[in-house]
């Protein structure tokens, strides 16, 4: 557990990265609407330099969750650390130095239609370094641009101008902008095509090993969970009910986790994952003939 751990609520200066064991650590939490309780005892720890996927049935609290780590969503009881500083109930000046070590990209991009995307990503960067030069923020700016996958010219384009996956792309990189060490992502892949899906969770994981980030990702996406997650964090009955590998959730005997992770869809997930990996053994006849074999449709279909 994370008390124990001497950096976990070591106060960090400015130019210093968190060393802790976990970036996140949430007890005890409890949070609602009225009457309707969202989250109720719910525990997590989300482990440096892993993405961890959040899952579970619509309305079972991810994006909520999410907001109460980040400080956006009021909190009944328990606490929210982040970086080994408390997040619950404390005013948005008391958590500086933790902020701007977070990015988000929340659900549809929340870009601000009236700017361009280079302005978009300078928003954060102008918020929380004004003393930088306007043309040193906008090389920042161009370079986070391109960091995220779009080409050069997208900088001077409107989010109307974007398609669904570019704007997507555009939502990362002012996640980026602050340089973070923790990215949050709630369903990233929502709306995109497999190909373009793909091509962002290849992007999550790349930039996750290069820049050395955590990654809290919301996700309904079978094949991101398969493909980049770490290890996956269940939502269900207001808790956290299992965070494991995929393979070991695989094993364990809730309705729900059944459902989701063997049942056809999941199965289908599986089987993609299978035919990527034997597809980079191709010179091998043992894995070229399963390619074949696996690759056919099931019966009865075109
Ligand atoms: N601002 C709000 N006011 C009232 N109820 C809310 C508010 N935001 C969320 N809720 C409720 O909290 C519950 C959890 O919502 P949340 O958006 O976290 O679900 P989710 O697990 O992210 O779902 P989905 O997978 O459909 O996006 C839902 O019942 C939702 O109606």
């Amino acid at each position: 557990m994370g008390a124990k751990d001497p950096e976990q609520d070591a106060v960090l200066r400015p130019d210093e990265r968190f060393r802790g064991d976990y970036p996140i650590v949430v007890e005890g939490l409890k949070t609602s609407f009225g009457e309707q309780v969202i989250h109720d005892d719910l525990d997590l720890e989300v482990r440096r330099g892993e993405i961890l996927g959040v899952v579970g049935g619509s309305g079972t609290g991810k994006s909520v969750l999410m907001r109460a780590i980040i400080g956006l969503q009021p909190v009944d009881a328990g606490e929210v650390r982040v970086f080994g500083r408390s997040i619950t109930g404390a005013e948005p000046d008391q958590v500086l130095g933790v902020r701007d070590r977070w990015g988000v990209l929340f659900q549809g991009g929340a870009l601000f239609s009236t700017l361009t995307v280079g302005e978009n990503v300078e928003v954060p960067i102008k918020q929380f370094y004004p003393e930088l030069s306007a043309d040193l923020t906008h090389e920042i700016a161009r370079y986070k641009v391109r960091l995220s996958g779009l080409p050069e010219d997208a900088v001077s384009k409107y989010p109307s101008e974007l398609s669904g996956g570019m704007r997507k792309r555009a939502g990362l990189a002012r996640a980026l902008a602050l340089d973070p060490e923790l990215l949050f992502l709630d369903e990233p892949t929502a709306g995109l095509d497999p190909i373009g899906a793909a091509a962002f969770d290849n992007l999550t994981r790349d930039l996750k090993e290069t820049l050395g980030l955590t990654v809290f990702l919301i996700t309904h996406d079978l094949d991101t969970l398969h493909e980049i997650c770490d290890r996956v964090a269940v939502l269900a009955d207001k808790k956290v009910i299992a965070v494991d590998t995929v393979p070991n959730l695989m094993k364990l005997d809730h309705p729900w986790i059944q459902e989701y992770f063997n049942g056809p869809r999941g199965r289908a997930a599986l089987t993609a994952q299978a035919l990527d990996e034997l597809r980079k053994h191709m010179d091998m006849p043992v894995a070229a003939n399963a390619v074949k074999a696996l690759d056919k449709p099931p019966a009865g279909k075109a």
